[in-house]
């Protein structure tokens, strides 16, 4: 007597006769002719609705192509597809920017979905793990749609009911070696969807130089760099603080300086101060000119000169109390920018006890009530453990270098940084391609973003001084 058993279970039968082979004879329903034609017709008709709805130029072009030839021959048809194709051409001649917004990146995309993403689908499912078979059932998450841009192709995922964000961001490795890029994102669009992004190329791969100084002064997010995507890297120092983990020659000084170099304009115009805390004696020691005496290297000037920050807060906030609740910049209440190189010198390292404190204190209140009163801090350090730094969380903007360890990236990132793909750890330790490049997490964005400080060398910075200096004097 044979027991029917869905397909799945048939490898699961034991013979105990082991002589006898066990015989699986699969049920066989027979389905009318009409009825299948029936299902392929309607299937059929859907599908082409569906690609009538979603795309109706690119139907609309070869269609009317066709009717061309049908009713008027193919020398017609052939001279108007002629005169497309050179109007195409033609616009994306004069106009690139909306030729490609309109139609070169959908075209891409396209090819894109054709000869990548759908070809590749399953068996990179599959083979990442992300399909499920259930019952004798496969289940693969479904690709929705491919857009792209100039630097990545971006695909949105309806995952599996059941599947969480974490388990596609676990396994971006596998797809983008997979679709064969050198890395992925995974960010939620809205319940059950994903925006995977998959970079085509790296804007970030050779170092950037040194940006011009800017024509206006202004505390404003100054530009320091570029974006993964080829976009200016603005980082906003007025109204927030900021804190640079990485490991050493990573390039925090390039973020540190590059601050200085966008804020120089305002700095000349006495809009804005950076006082600056040097305790390695190297990094910042070089422009001190640019500090106007407010430069301390020994951790007992670095004590004073945080303590007197400290007072400049306060005396603001007596003064703003129930008149302004944010700070706008003047000539007589400048924006504050303190800078700190390699702050666990003045905190964790710093064996007299008595001074720790007192940093430590200083550097806490500064962070805590500065922003609104126009104090804000800049602090770069190597090491992001809670021991070293114990005011790490007080830091709103937080940009993570190159690091050692991949639990480094939360401590400095925040919680879930890392599985969002802020793979700081994956930074190479090779200065061309790896100094200064870093994922930023910024208070507005819990996604981390990839991006390069531009390097300023030694010459620039001389120039920087000297141009500061010149006009200083002029002024
Ligand atoms: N933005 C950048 N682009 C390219 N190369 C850079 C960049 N920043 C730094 N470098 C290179 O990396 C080297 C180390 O940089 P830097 O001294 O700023 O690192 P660091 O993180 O401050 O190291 P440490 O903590 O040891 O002082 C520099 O000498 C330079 O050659």
């Amino acid at each position: 007597m044979f027991k029917r058993l869905p397909g799945d279970e048939a490898r699961n039968l034991v013979s105990t006769t082991p002589d006898t082979a066990v015989v699986f004879r699969p049920a066989v329903l027979k389905t009318p002719a009409l009825v299948t034609l029936l299902v392929y017709g309607w299937r059929f008709l859907a599908a082409l609705v569906r690609t009538i709805w979603k795309h109706p130029v690119a139907v609309a072009v070869p269609a009317a192509l066709a009717a061309l030839w049908a009713w008027h021959g193919w020398p017609l048809a052939l001279s108007v597809l002629g005169f497309v194709v050179m109007a195409l051409l033609g616009w994306a001649f004069t106009d690139r920017s909306s030729f490609a917004r309109l139609i070169g990146w959908r075209l891409l995309a396209w090819w894109r979905l054709v000869s990548v993403y759908r070809r590749h689908w399953q068996p990179v499912m599959d083979v990442s793990g992300l399909a499920r078979r259930v019952h004798g059932r496969d289940y693969l998450p479904r690709l929705v749609r491919v857009q792209c841009d100039g630097w990545a192709d971006r695909i949105t995922v309806r995952m599996l009911k059941g599947q969480a964000v974490k388990d596609w961001a676990d396994r971006t490795d596998n797809l983008a070696h997979g679709f064969g890029t050198t890395s992925c994102r995974v960010a939620l669009v809205k319940g059950g969807r994903l925006l995977l992004t998959f970079p085509r190329s790296d804007p970030l791969a050779s170092p950037i130089p040194a940006l011009p100084i800017p024509n206006e002064p202004t505390v404003g997010p100054v530009e320091i760099g570029k974006q993964e995507d080829g976009q200016p890297l603005r980082l906003k120092v007025h109204g927030t603080h900021v804190l640079i983990a990485g490991a050493t020659g990573a390039g925090k000084g390039s973020f540190l300086w590059n601050t200085i170099r966008g804020l120089l304009p305002a700095m000349r115009a006495g809009l804005a101060e950076v006082w600056a805390l040097d305790p390695k004696l190297m990094e910042l020691s070089y422009g001190r000119e640019l500090f106007k005496g407010r430069y301390a290297a020994d951790p007992a000037a670095c004590a004073d000169l945080l303590d007197e920050a400290v007072t400049v807060m306060h005396k603001r906030a007596a003064r703003f109390a129930g008149l302004q609740r944010s700070h706008v910049p003047t000539i007589e209440d400048p924006f504050v920018l303190v800078l700190v190189d390699e702050v666990a010198f003045l905190t964790a390292y710093q064996p007299d006890k008595q001074l720790r404190h007192r940093i430590s204190a200083a550097l806490a209140t500064l962070a805590t009530q500065g922003r609104s009163v126009g104090v804000g801090v800049m602090a770069a350090l190597q090491d992001p453990r809670k021991e070293v730094m114990n005011i790490r969380n007080l830091f709103p903007d937080k940009i993570a270098l190159r690091l050692d360890e991949s639990e480094q990236v939360d401590m400095v990132l925040g919680d879930g940084a890392r599985d969002r793909g802020g793979l700081a750890d994956h930074i190479s330790p090779v200065p061309e391609l790896g100094a200064g490049v870093a994922y930023m997490r910024l208070e507005t964005s819990p996604d981390p973003i990839r991006v390069r400080a531009a390097y300023v060398s030694d010459t620039d910075i001389r120039h920087m001084v000297s141009l500061f200096t010149e006009r200083g004097e002029a002024a």
